[in-house]
C-alpha cells in the first residue's frame, strides 16, 4: 500500500539556521503518526514545509501525487489539511459558521444561510459536526466554549472538505488530563475514518496512547523512529530531552 503522505529529504533553512535537514517520513491511511522532539527541534517548520507555508527543498507526496511545487491552497485542495498552534477560529462566527467557511463550498452562501436562519449547510459541515458531537454547540461562539471544545472545533475546521492527510500542530496544548484523553479519542476516530494523521504534541501520555508510530526530531533531523515504546526507550531520544521537563 502506498502511504498517503510521504516526504523525501525535506530541508528548510532560515538564514543560517537549518530548521529541517533531509526529513523523510511516511504516514499511511488510518495511521496516527507522532512527530515529537524538544523545543526548537523543527516540528512546526516541518508542518509549514509540508503544507507549503515555508519554502523547502525535497519532495512532498500526497496519495501518490507530488504537491511540493503547489501553493498552500492547492495543497489543501489535494487533501492536505492542518491546524495552527495558536488556533485559528473566527471568534465572531458561530461554531457552525467556522466549520462551514472552512468547508470551502460556497462559503458566503453558507454564511448568508446561517445568518438568515436557513439551514443549507453543506454535507461536509454537518458530517464533521456530527463526527465531533458539536451539534449542541453549533450556534455558540468559540469564546463561550471550554478550551477543550475550542480545540475540537479547530480540528473539525481542518477536517471540513476533502482530507487525505491532516497535520495537527500541538492540538492538545493547554488541555487538562481528562480533556486530553477525550481529545485523543477524537484523533483516533479521525484516523479510523480514513485519513493519515500526523500529530505533533509535547504531551507524551497522549502521544504514547494514540500513536501507531513516532518520529523524533532533534536539531531539525530525525534521530529515532518506531513505536512509542521503542522511541521512548531509545538512549538518543532520552539524551535529546535531557534537562527538559518533558522527559518521557
Ligand atoms: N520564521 C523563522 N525565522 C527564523 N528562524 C526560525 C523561524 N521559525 C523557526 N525558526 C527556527 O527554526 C528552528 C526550529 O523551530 P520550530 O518552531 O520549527 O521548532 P519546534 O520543534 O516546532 O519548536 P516548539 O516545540 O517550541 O514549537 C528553531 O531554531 C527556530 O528558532
Amino acid at each position: 500500500m502506498n502511504p498517503l503522505l510521504s516526504t523525501e529529504g525535506l530541508t528548510v533553512h532560515y538564514g543560517g539556521v537549518r530548521a529541517n535537514t533531509g526529513i523523510s517520513i511516511t504516514a499511511d491511511a488510518g495511521e496516527v503518526v507522532g512527530l515529537i522532539g524538544p523545543n526548537g527541534a523543527g516540528k512546526t517548520t516541518f508542518v509549514d514545509a509540508v503544507t507549503g507555508f515555508t519554502p523547502a527543498q525535497g519532495t512532498v507526496t500526497v496519495a501518490g501525487r507530488r504537491v511540493d511545487t503547489l501553493a498552500p491552497h492547492q495543497r489543501r485542495r489535494a487533501g492536505l489539511a492542518r491546524t495552527w498552534q495558536a488556533g485559528e477560529l473566527f471568534l465572531d462566527l458561530t461554531v457552525r459558521q467556522n466549520i462551514a467557511v472552512a468547508a470551502g463550498r460556497r462559503p458566503l452562501r453558507n454564511l448568508w444561510n446561517d445568518l438568515t436562519g436557513r439551514r443549507e449547510a453543506t454535507h461536509e459541515t454537518d458530517a464533521v459536526m456530527a463526527m465531533f458531537g458539536l451539534e449542541p454547540v453549533a450556534d455558540r461562539r468559540p469564546g463561550e466554549l471550554s478550551l477543550g471544545r475550542q480545540k475540537i472545533v479547530g480540528v473539525a475546521r481542518a477536517l471540513a472538505g476533502t482530507v487525505r492527510v491532516v497535520l495537527l500542530d500541538e492540538p492538545a496544548a493547554g488541555l487538562d488530563t481528562d480533556e486530553s484523553a477525550a481529545f485523543g479519542e477524537h484523533v483516533r476516530t479521525i484516523a479510523g475514518s480514513g485519513p493519515a494523521v500526523l500529530l505533533i504534541d509535547h504531551d507524551m501520555t497522549l502521544v504514547a496512547g494514540i500513536c501507531d508510530r513516532v518520529y523524533v526530531l532533534d536539531y531539525g533531523a530525525v534521530i529515532a523512529t518506531g513505536t512509542p515504546a521503542e522511541v521512548l526507550a531509545d538512549p538518543a531520544v532520552r539524551t535529546a530531552y535531557l534537562g527538559s521537563e518533558l522527559v518521557p
